[in-house]
């Protein structure tokens, strides 16, 4: 875009919105001058500036009061006064009264249905709900069943997964998710979610893969002054920052080397990310820094402890701020910066601090510390949150974090003259079944331990690469949603339908939502942090004829007990006179920010979507993946539709019925009919297997294909061999132009 940004300042008092639109092509950068604001849930942070890409659609909320500055070439930015966010906030304070009531009873947490029609802001209704509830330290399932716009995944599919993070504006995922799709998906990829048994939690990223099995395959590399456990992360991290590097080496050689060797004097033991969990760094390998004295991971505790202390949370109980940690280091310890640093605390200390450096320059002592990229990402909340002013630091971090600490600190300080932290081996996580190697903080991660002990646990989660977790926004940990991008989702439970209006396929859809069903309740009936903090349920547009009866099926399958009908009186009066008496059917206004999109719009962003799959949300104007083309041959692929040609009633097999050919599996052959196709790869083993009931690993597009040699080129998330050779055909499509 050629045209010059323009830099606008907005002053928002208590209870006003700032909408804007990035326009087409363009980006926008938001930035939080003084006050305190949030985005759909998600608090910002003071002095960090958010990059919004093409198309964003925004609202800055505040309570209190803010100031906020955008740079962008914007159609529409205006500040609003009506906002129904008073009457959201208080349903989300009745469902946690809900919820309260439950974890005291021992009984289910709120199931909460979004309805509504087209554009109404149901998906950003759950979003907030997801948000306050993650902040609140809940893990509400969140289930989208829009096909057309879906959250989970790409468009054309179903999915769950749970929200224990409010999602991040930008950054951490990391998970975010919204970023999801393709975290998500290509963490199922490698490790699909095990329905039976609950969910399987990977690791939402290839990239949480990648680390995983670096952690494993490719140690340290010490004559270059790095030793990288987990280089996943760092090279994640370098690698969205130079992505050209990234293209050139395409299979995963990628950057890891080349950027590592770039920084000499670290002991890195697991990058960035790492540094965040600090406590397995200290205990795998201490550090052998210039200049850098690492202690233990406790001081961190003590010092965010302490912040739990000082500055209790406004908010529903939740203090934001962990000022102290900062304050702390400085205090007793101040970098030494021609040394290096001098930390009394664990990495994460030093990331932090470093991170803080470059985002914000110092007002203290030169140090100005933001919300310090690992910080951020452990805590998200935080830096959501309400950056501390305490002798000139602002900083964030969430309470959940500050508690670990606080509890670490209090059970069990670190022994640093006997090595490193008993508490990593005398102090297993007790939770469920988790055996973790490190300490709590740790447990929150729930991660580095997988590095050296992968768990299998009782609840069903297979934890590989906590680092992962961390730096993938831990969705499924405790943070609330992404503003930028989205979800922080660890591996989300996907299940394929293939169109993108349930009407286009309603048994299979049906069937969908009560298998759905089925695997949410083996997942709370598992997890009683997830049973208490029950589900929200997101729904499509369509709420005419068949559509309405999709609703009531939906009601049926999950149990609902509360209906949230957005902006639809008609709606409204025909579930309250359909519902048995113990559902809440409760009529609440549209928000007049929702941007109605119409047909073309909504394609256009169901095409973003799918790329995003592939290539990962755009950071700093740079894609954060990229896609590998394989050749397959045809032997090991096998292809199917779901859904045969309806036949004459007079052509069905005896007691056959029409709509059974709808959920029929049909092979296809390989053909020019299929190209650039996508397709899910299904977790079944075999056309034996109930397909359609089985979950997905992720998707694909047939790229190519060669009819002379007998091979497809299939264009994947993973460069790795695909986990399973039966792709479902999907009606999207996906033309590569980047390749
Ligand atoms: N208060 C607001 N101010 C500005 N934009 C908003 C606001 N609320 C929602 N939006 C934007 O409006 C668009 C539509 O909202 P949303 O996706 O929540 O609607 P929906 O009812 O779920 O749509 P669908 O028909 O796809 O189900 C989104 O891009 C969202 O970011």
């Amino acid at each position: 875009m050629s045209e010059e940004k323009k830099e606008e300042e907005y002053r928002l008092e208590k209870d006003q919105e700032l909408r804007f639109e990035v326009e087409a092509r363009a980006t926008a950068t938001l930035e939080l001058l003084d006050g305190m604001a949030e985005i759909f849930g998600t608090e910002l942070t003071k002095g960090k500036k958010y990059l919004f890409e093409s198309c964003s659609k925004v609202a800055v909320y505040t309570w209190h009061g803010c100031v906020v500055k955008i740079s962008f070439v914007t159609e529409v930015a205006y500040i609003a006064d009506g906002t129904p966010m008073t009457v959201y906030v208080n349903v989300h304070a009745a469902l946690e009264q809900m919820r309260q009531k439950a974890d005291e009873e021992r009984s289910r947490g709120p199931r909460v249905m979004v309805v509504g029609p087209t554009d109404v802001g149901k998906s950003t209704l759950c979003r907030l709900l997801l948000n306050y509830a993650a902040r609140l330290d809940r893990a509400s399932v969140y289930v989208d069943l829009d096909v057309g716009q879906g959250e989970v995944s790409i468009p054309g599919t179903i999915g769950a997964a749970v929200v224990e993070r409010p999602a991040e504006i930008k950054g951490y995922s990391i998970n975010n998710s919204l970023v999801f799709c393709n975290y998500r998906c290509r963490a199922v990829v490698e490790r699909p979610a095990e329905i039976e048994e609950g969910y399987s939690v990977n690791a939402p990223l290839v990239f949480c893969n990648y680390r995983c099995r670096a952690v494993v395959e490719r140690p340290a590399e010490i004559e270059e002054g790095y030793s990288i456990n987990a280089p996943l992360v760092f090279c994640n991290y370098r690698c969205s920052s130079q992505s050209k590097t990234c293209r050139d080496k395409r299979q995963y050689k990628c950057p890891l080397n080349y950027r590592c060797r770039e920084k000499k004097g670290y002991s890195i033991n697991a990058p960035l990310v790492f540094s965040v969990i600090t406590g397995a760094a200290v205990i795998v390998r201490p550090a052998e820094i210039k200049g850098c004295s690492i202690n233990a991971p406790l001081v961190f505790s003590v010092i965010t402890g302490a912040a739990v202390v000082e500055r209790p949370a406004e908010i529903k109980g939740y203090s934001i701020n962990a000022p102290l940690v900062f304050c702390a280091a400085v205090v007793e310890r101040p970098a030494e910066i021609e040394k290096g640093y001098s930390i009394n605390a664990p990495l994460v200390f030093s990331v932090i601090i470093g991170a803080a450096v470059v985002e914000r320059p110092a007002e203290i002592k030169g140090y100005s510390i933001n919300a310090p990229l690992v910080f951020s990402v452990i805590t998200g909340a935080a830096v959501v949150g309400r950056p501390a002013e305490i002798k000139g630091y602002s900083i964030n971090a969430p309470l959940v974090f500050c508690n670990y600490r606080c509890r670490a600190v209090v059970e069990r300080p670190a022994e640093i003259e006997e090595g490193y932290s008993a508490a990593v081996v005398e102090r297993p996580a007790a939770i469920k079944g988790y055996s973790i190697n490190a300490p709590l903080v740790f447990s929150v991660i729930t991660g580095a331990a997988v590095v050296e002990r992968p768990a299998e646990i009782e609840e069903g989660y297979s934890i590989i690469a906590p680092l992962v977790f961390v730096i993938t926004g831990a969705a499924v940990v405790e943070r609330p949603a992404e503003i930028e991008e989205g979800y922080s989702l660890n591996a989300p439970l996907v299940f394929h339908y293939g169109h993108t209006s349930p009407s286009s396929n309603y048994p299979l859809f049906k069937m969908l939502v009560s298998r759905m069903a089925e695997c949410v309740n083996k997942k709370t009936e598992k997890s009683k942090k997830c049973n208490v903090s029950g589900c929200i349920i997101n729904t499509g547009g369509w709420i005419k004829g068949a559509g309405y009866d999709s609703l009531k099926h939906i009601a049926g399958s999950f149990e609902v007990d509360v209906i949230l009908v957005l902006g639809q009186e008609r709606l409204y009066s025909e579930l309250k006179r359909d519902m048995p008496d113990f559902v809440n059917v409760i009529l609440l206004p549209k928000s007049g920010g929702v941007v109605e999109r119409n047909q073309h719009q909504r394609s256009d962003s169901r095409d973003q979507r799918v790329r995003e799959y592939f290539y990962g949300p755009k950071k700093n104007g740079d894609d954060s993946f990229f896609p590998h083309p394989t050749e397959v041959s045809y032997n090991d692929i096998k292809l199917y539709k779901i859904g045969a040609p309806a036949l004459p009633d007079s052509m069905l097999p005896l007691g056959m019925k029409k709509e059974d050919n709808k959920t029929k599996l049909v092979p296809l052959q390989p053909g020019t009919n299929i190209l650039h196709h996508v397709f899910s790869v299904s977790t079944a083993k075999s056309i034996e297997d109930a397909v359609l009931e089985c979950n997905v690993y992720g998707h694909v597009v047939i790229s190519g294909i060669d009819p002379d040699k007998q091979t497809a080129t299939v264009l994947s998330p993973s460069p790795e061999k695909l986990p399973s050779s039966i792709l479902l055909l999907m009606d999207m499509q996906f033309m590569d132009i980047d390749i």
